[in-house]
Formats: C-alpha cells, sequence, structure tokens
C-alpha cells in the first residue's frame, strides 16, 4: 500500500456538536507528533497530574503566553499507541460557546505551525491508516452519527465493533483455504485429475448462500436506516384517504363521498417491523377542469415517480376499468406492491372474475377489513421480512464489492463446467477475494479513501 496522507502534520478540530451554537461543553481534539508539545503553550496548569497519559487534568487557556486566561479547561491527553488515532492525541475541554470554542481553536492553530486543521474524517483516516480499525468500523462510525433511528444507530454501532468485519473475513478465509487447494495443484501439474471438482463446487456453493445471505439482509438493513415510501394512487373515491387514515389510526386525511376530496399530498410516517414508512395519500386521478384539482393530480403522478412503492386502490363496486389500465401503466412494475380492490362489503365477491384477482387483495377499509394481510403484502412485496437476525448494515460500496465477488464466484463454476485451464480457476478466485478486500480496506487506493472519509464532518 502506497503512504497516502502525510501524518506529519498535527491536526487539530472541535469534536462536539457545534452547529447549534450552545453546550455545556466543547472538545477540541488534537492529534500528531506536536499535539502535546502546542497545547502546553497556549494552557497554563498546576496540576499534578499534568500531561500524563489518560489523566484528567484541570488548567487555563491563555492568549499570547500574557498571563490573561480566555477559559477555564479540562484536559486529557492519550499517548501513542494508545488513543483512538493512535497518534497522541490531546483534547481539550472548553466551555460550550462558539466564540470561546473557536477562538481557543484558533490559538491552538497559531501557537505552532506544524499544527493544522483537519479535514473531514481525518481522525478517523488516520485511525485506519494505524490499523486501530478498518474501512467497515471507519464508515459505520459515520453511520452511527448520521443514524436517524434507534435501530439504525444499532446496526451502526455493531459495526464499530467489528461485525462486518468478521462477517467478510469469515467468507475471505473459506476462499483462501479453496484456493490454497487450487494453487497446490496449479503447481504439480500432473496432478490435476485428482482435483475434486464436486466437493468444490459444494464449497463454493456454501460460500455463495452466505454472501446471498448478507446481501439479501441489507436490503432489508438500508430500509431500516433509510426508511421506504409508499404512496397511495387510484382514482377518486376509491379509498385512499380512508386507508391512510386506517394505517394511522387517527383521521389524518379528510374522507367524504366527493369526488376529489383530497387535492394536496398528505404523508404520515410509521414503523412496520422496525421499517420507518411513509404513507403518500394522493389526490385521486379523473379528468377535471378544476384548477387546484388537476394541480393536486400533477403531484399524484409526481409520487408515483418519487416513491419506493405504490399500493394502487380501485373500487371492486366500480370494477377495475379502463381508466384504471391506462393509470397503472404509468407505475413501473417493480414498484408496484399490489393492487387492493376497495369496498368489498359493497359486493359478493363469489361475481369476481379470477382474472381480476391476480395480484389483487381485497379490503374492506371502511370495515377494518383486511388490514392485517395487506401490511403482510408490503412486508412480502418490499423484502422486509427478517431472514436472519444478522445485524449489519451494508452500504452500496460493500454490496458492490459483495456482488462482484459474487459473480467471480459464478465465473469458476463456469471455468469448472466448460473444463478451461486450471489456472484461471486460481486467476477468479484471487480476483473474488480481492474485491472482499476492497470492502475492510486492506486493498486500497487514494481514490477509494478520499471518497470515503470526505463523506465525514470535520471533527471526526
Ligand atoms: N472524548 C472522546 N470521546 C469519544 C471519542 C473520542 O475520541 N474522544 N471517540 C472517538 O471516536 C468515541 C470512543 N471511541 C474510542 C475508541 C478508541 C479509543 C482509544 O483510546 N483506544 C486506544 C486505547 C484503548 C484502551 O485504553 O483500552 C487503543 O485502541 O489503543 C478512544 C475512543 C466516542 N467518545
Ligand atoms: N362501502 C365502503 N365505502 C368505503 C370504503 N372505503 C371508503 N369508503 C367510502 O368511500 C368514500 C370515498 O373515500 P375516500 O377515502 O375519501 O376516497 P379517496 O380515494 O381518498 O377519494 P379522493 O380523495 O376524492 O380521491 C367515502 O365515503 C368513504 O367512506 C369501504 O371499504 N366500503
Ligand atoms: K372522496
Ligand atoms: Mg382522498
Amino acid at each position: 500500500m502506497d503512504s497516502i496522507v502525510t501524518t506529519e502534520d498535527t491536526i487539530a478540530a472541535i469534536a462536539s456538536a457545534i452547529s447549534i451554537g450552545k453546550g455545556g461543553v466543547a472538545i477540541i481534539r488534537v492529534s500528531g507528533k506536536d499535539s502535546i508539545n502546542s497545547c502546553k503553550k497556549i494552557v497554563q496548569t498546576k496540576s499534578k497530574y499534568a500531561w500524563e497519559s489518560h489523566r484528567v487534568f484541570h488548567g487555563f487557556i491563555q492568549e499570547n503566553k500574557q498571563n490573561k486566561f480566555i477559559d477555564e479547561v479540562l484536559i486529557s491527553v492519550m499517548k501513542s499507541p494508545n488513543s483512538f488515532t493512535g497518534e497522541d492525541v490531546v483534547e481539550l475541554h472548553c466551555h460550550g460557546g462558539i466564540i470561546i470554542v473557536n477562538k481557543v481553536l484558533k490559538i491552538l492553530l497559531s501557537s505552532n505551525s506544524r499544527v493544522r486543521l483537519a479535514n473531514p474524517g481525518e481522525f478517523s483516516q488516520r485511525a485506519f491508516l494505524n490499523g486501530k480499525i478498518d474501512l467497515t468500523q471507519a464508515e459505520s462510525i459515520n453511520q452511527l452519527i448520521n443514524a436517524s433511528n434507534t435501530r439504525s444507530a444499532e446496526l451502526a454501532f455493531s459495526g464499530i465493533q467489528g461485525e462486518i468485519k468478521k462477517k467478510i473475513n469469515d467468507i475471505k478465509n473459506d476462499l483462501i483455504n479453496q484456493l490454497c487447494e487450487i494453487e497446490a495443484r496449479v503447481d504439480f501439474e500432473e496432478d490435476f485429475t485428482d482435483f475434486d471438482y464436486t466437493k468444490y463446487l459444494k464449497n463454493i456453493k456454501k460460500v455463495k448462500e452466505k454472501i446471498e445471505l448478507l446481501i439479501e439482509n441489507a436490503k432489508r438493513n438500508s430500509y431500516i436506516h433509510n426508511g421506504i415510501s409508499i404512496a397511495l394512487i387510484g382514482k377518486t373515491n376509491v379509498g385512499k384517504s380512508s386507508l391512510l387514515n386506517l394505517l394511522a389510526k387517527k383521521e389524518k386525511a379528510i374522507v367524504t363521498n366527493i369526488p376529489g376530496t383530497t387535492r394536496d399530498v398528505i404523508e404520515i410516517n410509521l414503523t412496520i417491523n422496525d421499517i420507518p414508512m411513509k404513507i403518500i395519500d394522493t389526490a385521486g386521478i379523473r379528468e377535471t377542469s378544476e384548477q387546484i384539482e388537476r394541480i393536486g393530480i400533477k403531484k399524484s403522478f409526481r409520487k408515483i415517480k418519487e416513491s419506493d412503492f405504490i399500493i394502487y386502490i380501485y373500487s371492486l363496486e366500480e370494477g377495475f376499468n379502463e381508466e384504471d389500465k391506462k393509470i397503472i401503466q404509468e407505475i413501473p412494475k417493480e414498484k408496484l406492491i399490489t393492487i387492493l380492490g376497495n369496498k368489498k362489503d359493497l359486493i359478493d365477491c363469489k361475481n369476481i372474475n379470477s382474472n381480476e384477482l391476480k395480484n389483487t387483495i381485497l379490503m374492506s377499509i371502511k370495515n377494518n377489513d383486511g388490514e392485517r394481510l395487506l401490511i403482510d403484502t408490503i412486508i412480502k412485496k418490499c423484502g422486509l421480512k427478517q431472514v436472519e437476525n444478522i445485524n449489519i448494515f451494508l452500504n452500496e460500496r460493500h454490496l458492490a464489492n459483495l456482488s462482484a465477488c459474487l459473480s467471480n464466484l459464478n465465473d469458476t463454476d463456469e471455468i469448472i463446467k466448460n473444463k478451461l485451464p486450471f489456472d484461471l480457476l486460481s486467476i477468479e478466485l484471487r480476483d473474488g477475494i480481492q474485491n472482499l478486500s476492497k470492502i475492510t480496506g486492506q486493498e486500497l487506493t487514494e481514490e477509494l479513501l478520499d471518497n470515503i472519509f470526505s463523506k465525514f464532518c470535520i471533527g471526526k
């Protein structure tokens, strides 16, 4: 691995949340060779614990070596290698006002030419480069900071504890073992024939299943992190707003028997099976010259585009007709959770032709009949079923590398089936292993590194 960043510089930044401007205490974090010396220049202390590692001591921040103090602080020093970054780290715990903490930072930066402001994510980047954490742990730190719900935070923390790394390394070890078997034979070409292809294919199949399980679970866990949006779409008066109210368990939207009641988009948030969901009620779609309603209908079409998923509702009393067919053509197939035939209470179900029932669930929203079935359908269609309790969150980068590895493994199957040269097998396996190494960062490019850490906030 090339040396990617220069860790010659000592870096400093405000590590606590400062965007809101006030807080009891704010922390300035300093990391690098000059962290202790540069802080000594701006601190006056009489503490007997002063500058000892892993102690907290008391002091004052002084401006220009004068005896004029600008803040009273607590200080902790964590000497290399036993710190977050692995370098010498000093933390100054100032009063939490934005003016004072910025002033202390400014004085520190001007105290020593080798101290500079940290780039976004640079502390975590140093922790990574010094081998304190792998890439997945670094990414999990950022995920935890940005988590919007407790479940997402829980998954992020499990990543910080190394759960992603463990899963990936486990799969990697399986592949390394397979590679060893193969390479042993590539070296002694005459022994080709005794290679147990059946056993190899069986082992690789197991590895593929492990990867597929991770990918399947990741989909669900990414919904936990990002949530999903479901739009209720259909003609007027079919019961969209009634359904929104049923799911919300309160009267969020106006329901009347007047077609065109809902004009604007109405959204509610709920959690089903741990998944944060946004349910979106829209204006019923029909030909109309009424100006406000037309704007509402335009928004309905926009929601078809913007939402992750759609439930298409029609009235069983009216039947699924040409207009419904026309609207449903606007909905991408993969987004359609189900067609929902509503107002079951008004008809005799035996009279519905079986063609109409395909991909359709029947409900009486008014009588609260069929809600469970609808929720089960949502869970199934959106892939929200818990496959196995795998407590990790995989981001796009992890998934792309896992998929690449999976396709390497599929290629090795082909190589064997088509009796292609044996060394192709080992090339492909090596490639698969390399794709896994990219996830944890053992295989690294400068671009990848910049890409990941630039998404962090300053001070992390
Ligand atoms: N004040 C403060 N709080 C913080 C952090 C920090 O940097 N400073 N953290 C930063 O994100 C998180 C905690 N994570 C940390 C992870 C490792 C080490 C650390 O010093 N590791 C050393 C020593 C371990 C030990 O003493 O057993 C090591 O790994 O060698 C510190 C914090 C959250 N809270
Ligand atoms: N019989 C019966 N009536 C229902 C059912 N669900 C809704 N309704 C009635 O159908 C009418 C229209 O319901 P809404 O929920 O306003 O329909 P909508 O699709 O939101 O209508 P717009 O906002 O005008 O597009 C109301 O009078 C509801 O009480 C049902 O399951 N059975
Ligand atoms: K209505
Ligand atoms: Mg409505």
